[in-house]
């Protein structure tokens, strides 16, 4: 029924009002020509794979259906992958992206139950084996001969690991470690593939040996049999059920019954225990955490990814759309001309590249201090830690509800599953939780903060905290300008962290412990933080588009982009501006009129941007969002796919509804 080749007329009239080369954006954001390049063939190489196909549509399904849809098409994307690590085309961050990223969600929309062994399980060996473990693990886990998951969370204890009541005791006579739950409490719960997926996992379990608690250490711990996939002795294993979304990712529970391991499968790169049981403590116990910051850092990107997608299919959408009259007798306007519905989609699109540039600092920075802890310097780990929390956090927390503007924004059909955009919030807001939940995150940001506000004589040897040294009382009168908003930002997260730390001291000086001096002002100190990080993301935009060398065209739109997130950002915090600088009434509508001058500047360019993200149109999996802009008849083609539709009567008209009919005549 949709027709070849033919474009929605609105969508071409937008793509010729665009003012900038699109191509030359899109390079941008891949990092170079050649990039576009190797994932437009990543793309290819999976998405016309045609054992990738799905025959019927995920969502009709049953819970089991989609658990083994999920897992015939992980296995043949392992495949894959494993087939451009030969190629030497592998590397972390595209396997991110192919097994749960953009392109991961679009092969398997409700997620895939194999992830966490390349997303969590192989860093943890790498992170946290010795030399020779990693050549033993490592190596079976790269060729799939073992599949792993990581083994956190228990039913009991997501967020507080030190509660976590699992236990690994050494025996030294057998030179082994005795896993067990104590309680119902203890069991795992959550772990991603850890149902029916995974026959290995690292285990996160208190240690005891010598009948001393050594606190949470990670074990690499065999679950089940490698032929027949039966759990072994002392294993109890299965499914956690059905969730808001990411139905096919096979979270699980698993449950010990003093099951025994060699000792040698303790991962004993930072703390070891000896065949005697002898404890050698490691160089700082937070290192245990490292996996943590890894995917902390990776879901920043993964958000910025997520947003884009829901804003091509919805800006895409709202220029092919008509409905209602701006003025008495003019033809129906698209919806994208509604100032409200720009106001709705613009943001968003400027709030992914300011994620996406925060992003790929994070990602460098990272980078820079796992080397750093290689080297046994452990000095940029607390900021690290800090500014990963921090971004997670913010991110996901916007993306998620970027993503449900997005729905919102179309309208009736944007709850279609159809759409792709009720599934991609089941994705995104998940991210608030996983890997920390947010405000737990944001929490530890604080904790931060806090400390380095208690010392900020000495800011030297960081840098997302070097505002902190400014003078408060130094007021910088208005300007309208995204400079002035930065500094209004700084200006606010600072006076925010001054007074959370006068808070929590008054309630001391009144006899309070400190820690429930924390708790009395944690309100504050979240706001503190959150306040920190939108600094942060609006600082780090404007220096990278400083830096970029673009062409005249899209450099114009970027700065815009840039200016439209510094007001959106400010107006939301209209105020806390009030409160912490000097901006006036007044001030606040000359930033209104920017932010509405802005608005009108991108409306040429939005359809052009959205295309920039060169999203296929099997990734962006949407009736309403594809490049051809053919809404009503995708819309169509899917309702056809409705297996009720497959007769012109239902059963159900014989069983129920005829004999009630004719009980009631
Ligand atoms: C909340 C905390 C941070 C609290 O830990 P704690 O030991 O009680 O810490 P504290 O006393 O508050 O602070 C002690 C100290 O430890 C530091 N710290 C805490 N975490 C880290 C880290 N990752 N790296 C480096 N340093 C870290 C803190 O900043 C503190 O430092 P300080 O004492 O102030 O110098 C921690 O327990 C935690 O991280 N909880 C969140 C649990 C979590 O993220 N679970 C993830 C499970 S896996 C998962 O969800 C996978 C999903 C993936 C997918 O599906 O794709
Ligand atoms: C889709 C999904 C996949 C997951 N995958 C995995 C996995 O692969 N492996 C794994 O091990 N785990 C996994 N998890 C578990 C996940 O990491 C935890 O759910 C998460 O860390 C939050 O912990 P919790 O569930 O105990 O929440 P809780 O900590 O019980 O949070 C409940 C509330 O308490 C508040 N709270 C808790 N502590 C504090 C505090 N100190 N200060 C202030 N407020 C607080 C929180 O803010 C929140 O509002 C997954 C979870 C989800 C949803």
């Amino acid at each position: 029924m949709i027709k070849k080749n033919s474009i929605n007329p609105d969508l071409v009239e937008e793509r010729k009002k665009c003012t900038f080369n699109t191509l030359e954006l899109t390079h941008l954001l891949d990092g170079g020509a050649k990039k576009t390049e190797e994932r437009k063939s990543r793309e290819t190489f999976f998405l016309e794979d045609p054992q990738l196909q799905s025959k019927v549509p995920l969502e009709y399904l049953s819970h089991k259906e989609k658990y083994e849809e999920a897992v015939r098409k992980a296995c043949i994307i392992f495949g894959k992958v494993q087939e451009l690590q030969n190629q030497g085309r592998g590397g972390m961050d595209n396997f991110r992206e192919i097994l749960g990223g953009q392109l991961g969600s679009a092969i398997l929309k409700d997620g895939n139950p194999l992830t966490l062994h390349y997303v969590m399980f192989i860093p943890t060996l790498m992170g946290q084996g010795t030399m020779e473990q990693q050549a033993e693990w490592i190596q079976k886990a790269w060729n799939c001969d073992i599949i792993g998951t990581y083994a956190q969370t228990e039913l009991g204890h997501g967020t507080f690991i030190r509660g976590l009541e699992t236990t690994a005791t050494y025996d030294p006579s057998k030179e082994e470690f005795v896993l067990h739950s104590p309680t119902l409490t203890s069991y795992k719960w959550w772990p991603g593939g850890l149902g029916h997926s995974a026959n290995y996992a690292v285990v996160l379990a208190q240690l005891y040996t010598k009948g001393k608690c050594y606190g949470i250490h990670p074990f690499i711990v065999q679950l089940r049999d490698e032929e027949t996939h039966q759990p072994l002795p002392g294993i109890k294993i299965g499914e956690i059920g059905c969730k808001l979304g990411m139905n096919s990712t096979n979270n699980g529970y698993l449950g010990f019954d003093q099951v025994r391991i060699p000792r040698t499968n303790m991962l004993m790169k930072n703390s070891q225990v000896l065949s005697d049981g002898s404890y050698v403590k490691s160089p700082s116990s937070k290192l245990t955490y490292g996996t943590m910051i890894f995917v902390r850092v990776v879901i920043v990107q993964d958000a910025a990814h997520y947003l884009r997608k829901a804003v091509t299919i919805a800006t895409r959408y709202s220029a092919v759309r008509h409905q209602s009259q701006i003025k008495p007798d003019a033809p129906e306007p698209q919806i994208i001309d509604f100032v409200t519905q720009q106001y709705k989609l613009f943001p968003q699109i400027a709030t992914y590249f300011a994620f996406q540039y925060s992003a790929t600092w994070l990602w460098d920075v990272y980078n820079n201090v796992t080397s750093e802890l290689e080297a046994g310097q452990l000095e940029s780990l607390p900021e690290l830690h800090a500014v990963a929390c921090c971004l997670k956090a913010v991110s996901s927390a916007d993306a998620a509800q970027g993503v449900e503007i997005c729905r919102l924004a179309c309208g009736g059909h944007g709850y279609m599953t159809s759409s792709n955009l009720p599934s991609t919030y089941g994705l995104v807001t998940a991210m608030c939780t996983y890997e920390g939940e947010n405000t737990v995150l944001l929490l530890q940001t604080a904790r931060f903060l806090v400390k380095v506000w208690q010392n900020r004589n000495n800011l030297e040897k960081f840098t997302t905290v070097k505002y902190l040294g400014n003078d408060l009382n130094r007021d910088r009168p208005f300007q309208r300008s995204v400079e002035w908003i930065i500094y209004a930002l700084q200006q606010t997260a600072a006076r925010k962290i001054e007074l959370a730390n006068r808070h929590i001291n008054e309630r001391v000086q009144k006899g309070k412990a400190y820690e429930d001096a924390w708790n009395e002002s944690s309100i504050e100190l979240v706001a503190a933080a959150e306040a920190h990080c939108r600094s942060f993301i609006v600082e780090t935009f404007y220096n990278t588009i400083n830096e970029l060398k673009v062409s005249k065209e899209l450099k114009v739109v970027l700065v815009q982009l840039l200016n439209l997130y510094g007001v959106y950002t400010a107006l939301r915090l209209t105020g806390d501006l009030l409160r912490f600088t000097s901006i006036t009434g007044k001030d606040i509508e000359t930033l209104q009129a920017w932010l509405e001058e802005l608005l009108a500047l991108i409306r040429p360019n939005a359809v052009g941007l959205v295309d920039s993200f060169d999203i296929r149109d099997e990734v962006l999996g949407s009736t309403l969002g594809a490049y051809d802009g053919n809404v009503y008849e995708r819309l169509f083609e899917e309702a056809s796919k409705s297996p009720l539709n497959a007769e012109p009567v239902n059963k159900s008209f014989k069983l129920y509804l005829k004999p009630f009919l004719k009980a009631n005549l």
